[in-house]
């Protein structure tokens, strides 16, 4: 901006080109290593480009007019490709046009309702399984529960049917079926898992040790006349009187066992069941002795 005051002695016009140097100075100064740089630049990559070219065109010999760059311009071509397809929606649009039309918006309505109720159809399958699976519940109802009883009522288990299950019957046990052999209604507080509860640590076999018992022993304990009632399975005698409310079959048909061998009628309702595992350890009474060897063994104590 302030030229030195040295040049002022310098002629007029060799100032104004002074002035002029000194404003373009920093333009040409600009300008000329930018257009070095640039030059410098492009010339590098126009060499790069060309050694590269070179050098796919020597490296590929025979190859050569695969690798021409000629494909690649050629593939230019494929913008127009590009075009033709972006002239390709341009197609859809014109039933689009239609469309677009009223009536045709109502038939073109139909088209996607059409695939929805395609759709709908397709999901209708699973709903009617589980229609078909929510019809059984009725028909198990109809086993035992009245139809024209109220939701409320139906879920009170009927105190005659064969439903095997446990409600709260105002009685002690009650036959829940018609036939002779059924499962009973257990009173409350008498549940398997009230009995294994109740047998897991308390004895109940009403003997103190265990007993040689004898087949009048074991007959007299008919669970009658204040007596307990034993049954014997497999050679052990057991008492039955703590598990007759318990019983899921009912005190009837445990009392069947009472004074006797209970094995065949075990056997015969429930062989499943461990009677071991459930009487064994709390109601056991003791070993079943004949008669003579109860006879020898009072003897030996006399
Ligand atoms: C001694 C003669 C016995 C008779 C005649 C008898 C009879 C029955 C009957 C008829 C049933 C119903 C079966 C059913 O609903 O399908 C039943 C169930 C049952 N009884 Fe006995 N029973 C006897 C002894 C015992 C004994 C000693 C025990 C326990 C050690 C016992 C435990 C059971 C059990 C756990 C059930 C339910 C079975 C189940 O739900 O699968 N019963 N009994």
């Amino acid at each position: 901006k302030h030229p030195p005051s040295s040049w002022k002695a310098l002629p007029k016009w060799l100032r104004s080109i002074g002035d002029r140097a000194i404003h373009d100075e920093p333009a040409i100064k600009d300008e000329r290593p930018r257009a070095t740089e640039s030059t410098a630049e492009s010339s590098k990559v126009s060499a790069a480009a060309s050694n590269l070219e070179s050098v796919l065109v020597d490296g590929e010999g025979d190859s050569t007019p695969k690798a021409k760059s000629n494909n690649s311009s050629e593939a230019v071509p494929t913008f127009s490709l590009s075009a033709s397809n972006d002239c390709e929606p341009v197609t859809p649009a014109e039933p689009a046009a239609s469309i677009s039309i009223a009536p045709p918006q109502s038939v073109a309505m139909p088209p996607p309702v059409m695939p929805r109720s395609n759709a709908s159809a397709s999901l209708m399958p699973p709903p009617k399984p589980k229609a078909a699976n929510l019809m059984p519940p009725p028909s198990v109802s109809s086993l035992g529960v009245p139809r024209k009883t109220t939701s409320t009522a139906s879920l009170r288990i009927p105190s005659t049917g064969p439903l095997p299950n446990r409600g709260p019957p105002t009685n002690s046990a009650q036959r829940a079926g018609s036939s002779g052999k059924g499962k009973f209604l257990l009173s409350p507080g008498h549940s398997p898992m009230d009995w294994a509860a109740l047998s897991r640590n308390e004895n109940l076999s009403g003997v103190p040790t265990l007993q040689r018992v004898t087949p009048s022993m074991l007959k007299a304990m008919t669970g009658r006349k204040g007596k307990p009632a034993w049954s014997s399975f497999q050679g052990k005698v057991y008492n039955i009187t703590p598990y007759l409310p318990f019983h899921p079959g009912g005190e009837p048909e445990l009392m069947k066992g009472a004074g006797r061998d209970g094995a065949a009628l075990f056997m015969e309702a429930h062989p499943w069941v461990n009677w071991e595992g459930m009487m064994g350890q709390s109601c056991l009474v003791g070993i079943i002795v004949s008669e003579s060897e109860a006879v020898s063994q009072l003897d030996e104590m006399d």
